[in-house]
């Protein structure tokens, strides 16, 4: 039996990977040196899970943005728009930069691609891009050289790469219709030509990464299937394949692996789908290595070695021991790195921290289980498997994970705790004679530039160097700054720019009990992006307002209406490590009930427009069609829960990026909030046709500039957009904002394109009172 890994965290455990990207993008460091951090990061991932004792180690896994944009890069498909880089002899590495970010420079000026979701994680890819003659070439050998510079340390890796199938179906369609499936033929190729030079090196072991495989899939996508891996198996006899799925069971696509596929090994996520073992050992021949995904890679909590040891025990009972491997669920990427950077940290005490393990102690998880399959009782190992077994049994008995007022009132939540006092209809008449806004109003999503000089306070005050009211002075003057900017530039509804938050959700787990903080549990977002998520290990309680003070601060500055900014129950939920002994739904109705008190002591003081953010509503959509009614059923209720308490006249927000909303309108609308504000520019306002269709009924906001890249806007662009908007959406109902909050962009690019954004909102004013 085996131990394998699927893929590493490639941040650096003190973020190294992200602090020296960032510096070479500000044109402070060299390109040497970021080539050099992100090799001594390998080189350590590598050598880690060498001494951790894992028989397959990754390569490949390794990336300076992001894995999918890596595979866009490896086969050559590079959008034309930087085909003019490209001929102007831009540096490889510059030419990846400017397709994740967009190139604003030398008189360029060229969008980024798009980035979303990746399945229901908080991880963001790059989508690649298709068109309909596309040609794909082998165009970068970055799988090539990880695999032989992991080599000359003397380390033989199982390249990581993302299956073809996959791949074209993360893509999208450009300009003409199409299925980008369609491509396989023209793509398969270049797959080919890098395998052999992989296999001439002495690869033996190739992973692909097929997670659709795990989803519902179409007769023609397992044709395909079929194909692809006939192919690839035909041309490479000796080579070993595996085929790695994960977040989702295999179980409705198990005659095609079976019988269809032509590959040597099929990895299982059995963290999210246990229930799938049986008919996958029923069913996948022997001659199929059978990988066992039994160490979670999305959550935090240790291993039940207990449970982990039967699922082994079955397999073995029914193969061949040396066809079985065990791995972790899926990438570590989704895991923070090292819970023995935890020390002396206050808000993790020492009773949780027993009940945790990161990814560096996964990996010990998976060695120790293997030698505890392999050894016999009485071994040494087995004082382990005691340990293991206290820490389980000492965390669900331990007082601090329940708390029976809360478990009351989520038990007496009642249906009408859940509805506005009034329809739409008439709560819009009440609140427009309240607020009295123009036409197309302006707004922004929250948040103001984050600079550095405001985390080192924050970093200052941490650390005790300086007072809670120093700091809380330094957030005030940031506050009266950007009100009164926002009233100079003429937004009509204003935010305070949530200065005070770490972030939109480990800010409120910090003000809520039943929650636990890391200091260097990161875990990557997007590019140099990360989060920190919070760990919910108990029930969720608001011992104190959490908002209030910084928003009445910010709202006595100015006479126009300043948002409440909140976060929303399925968000916080989605971005946390949650509990897994109890269902989601209930840990979400508690936070909702916290949020609901919040929402209400802000109305209590007078605030008029609330937003409830809820950006990972769809992220946390089941992948299956079959369990979408009931996800939404409690993500909705846990969201109504929060906003339903206030009277007519109180305008309640939300917003949601990242994601596709298309197929989930009729849920946005039983959401039932006053106004969305939407991500929309990077998409140009496809998602609108499915608002119109569906006759969106609430007032929209379609974001008209892409904040992610520095990249400012353009007049013509923003009034383009809201022309655009203004095809699907009746006048009345259109709010004008940006695609999301400000919080990572700079304030010189956030100046210039909010002023550009206020300007097109008036000039489009006029022509409205024109044509009247
Ligand atoms: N949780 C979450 N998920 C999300 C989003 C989000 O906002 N939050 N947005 C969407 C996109 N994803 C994003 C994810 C992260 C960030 C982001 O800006 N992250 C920051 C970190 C935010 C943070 O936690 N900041 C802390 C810690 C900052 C820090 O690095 N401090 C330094 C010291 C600071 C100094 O002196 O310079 C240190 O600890 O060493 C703070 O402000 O307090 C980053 O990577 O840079 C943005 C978008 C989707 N998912
Ligand atoms: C990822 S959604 C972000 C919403 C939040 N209010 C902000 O403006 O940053
Ligand atoms: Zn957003």
């Amino acid at each position: 039996m085996l131990t394998h890994n699927l893929g590493y965290p490639r941040i650096g455990s003190k973020r190294e990977l992200k602090i020296v990207s960032e510096q070479y993008w500000s044109g402070k460091t060299s390109r040497k040196n970021l080539l050099q951090v992100g090799k001594n990061i390998r080189k350590e991932n590598w050598l880690l899970q060498k001494e951790s004792g894992i028989d397959l180690i990754p390569s490949n896994d390794f990336s300076f943005y992001d894995q999918v944009l890596d595979m866009s890069l490896m086969v050559g498909a590079i959008p034309k728009r930087y085909q003019g880089l490209l001929t102007n002899k831009l540096s490889y590495l510059d030419l990846y930069f400017a397709m994740a970010r967009g190139y604003q420079k030398d008189s360029y000026d060229i969008t980024a691609m798009e980035m979303t979701k990746w399945f229901d994680t908080n991880y963001h890819y790059i989508v690649p891009e298709f068109y309909k003659n596309q040609e794909f070439t082998l165009f970068s050998t970055k799988v090539i050289d990880e695999f032989y510079e992991a080599k000359e340390i003397g380390i033989q890796t199982k390249p990581v790469l993302i299956g073809p199938v996959s791949y074209l179906l993360l893509g999208k369609a450009k300009g003409e219709s199409f299925q980008t499936i369609d491509l396989v033929n023209k793509l398969i190729p270049v797959y080919i030509d890098l395998i052999k030079k992989l296999v001439s090196l002495g690869a033996e072991w190739i992973q692909f990464d097929e997670p659709f495989l795990a989803l519902d899939l179409t007769k023609k996508e397992k044709e395909v299937y079929k194909q692809v891996y006939l192919k690839l198996k035909s041309s490479f006899p000796d080579l070993k394949i595996m085929i790695v799925t994960y977040f989702e069971s295999i179980q409705d696509n198990l005659e095609l692996i079976a019988d269809g596929l032509l590959i040597d090994a099929i990895h299982i996520d059995l963290v999210r789908c246990p229930e799938q073992l049986d008919v996958v050992l029923e069913n996948i021949p022997e001659r199929i290595h059978l990988s066992l995904g039994i160490v979670d890679g999305r959550n935090i909590w240790k291993n039940n070695y207990q449970k982990s040891l039967e699922y082994i025990q079955e397999a073995k009972a029914r193969r061949k021991e040396n066809t079985i491997l065990i791995a972790p669920s899926c990438s570590l990427l989704h895991s923070p790195c090292d819970l023995d950077l935890e020390e002396d940290n206050q808000n993790l005490s020492t009773e949780i921290k027993d009940w945790l393990s990161f990814a560096k102690q996964k990996l010990r998880e998976l060695s120790t289980l293997k030698a505890l399959t392999l050894s016999e009782k009485g071994d040494k190992v087995f004082e382990n498997l005691e340990r293991n077994i206290r820490s389980h049994e000492n965390r669900s008995n331990s007082e601090r994970i329940h708390n029976s007022e809360v478990d009351e009132k989520v038990k007496a939540i009642s249906k009408q705790d859940i509805v506005r006092e009034n329809s739409f209809n008439l709560r819009k008449e009440v609140q427009h004679k309240n607020l009295n806004l123009p036409v197309f109003p302006t707004t922004t999503i929250g948040s103001f530039p984050q600079t550095k000089k405001v985390r080192s306070w924050r970093y200052q005050y941490k650390k005790g160097n300086i007072s809670l009211t120093q700091y809380e002075e330094y957030i005030k003057e940031e506050i009266i700054k950007v009100i009164h900017w926002q009233e100079e530039i003429g937004l009509d509804v204003l935010v305070h720019g949530e200065f005070e938050r770490n972030d939109m959700v480990e800010y409120f787990g910090e003000k809520l009990n039943g929650f636990a903080f890391t200091k260097f549990g990161w875990v990557q977002s997007y590019g140099s992006r990360c989060v920190k998520p919070p760990i919910i290990y108990g029930s969720v309680k608001r011992p104190n307002p959490m908002t209030v003070d910084w928003t009445l601060f910010a709202q006595s500055l100015t006479s126009k209406p300043v948002k409440g900014m909140l976060t929303g129950p399925v968000t916080i939920l989605q971005w946390s490590f949650v509990r897994d002994d109890q269902p989601k739904s209930v840990t979400c109705n508690e936070i909702a009930l916290a949020i609901r008190d919040e929402v209400q002591d802000l109305e209590d003081n007078g605030i008029k427009i609330i937003q409830i953010d809820e950006p990972a509503l769809r992220e946390g959509l089941p992948l299956k069609q079959v369990d979408h009614k009931s996800y939404f059923e409690w993500a909705i209720q846990s969201f109504k829960i929060a906003s339903s308490a206030v009277s007519n006249g109180t305008q309640i927000h939300t917003h949601m990026c990242y994601s596709e909303f298309n197929d989930i309108i009729d849920e946005i609308a039983n959401l039932d909030a006053d106004v969305i504000t939407i991500e929309c520019s990077r998409s140009q306002m496809e998602l609108l046709n499915a608002f119109a269709d569906y006759k969106y009924p609430n007032e929209i906001g379609p974001g008209v500039y892409d904040i992610h890249a520095p990249r400012v806007p353009q007049d013509e662009e923003i009034i383009e957009l809201i022309r655009k908007a203004q095809k699907y959406i009746p006048i009345d109902q259109l709010w004008i904002n940006p695609d999301c909050g400000l919080k990572t962009r700079g304030w010189e690019e956030t100046e210039k394109a909010l002023k550009t954004m206020v300007g097109a909102a008036k000039q489009l004013r006029k022509e409205t009172l024109q044509t009247v």
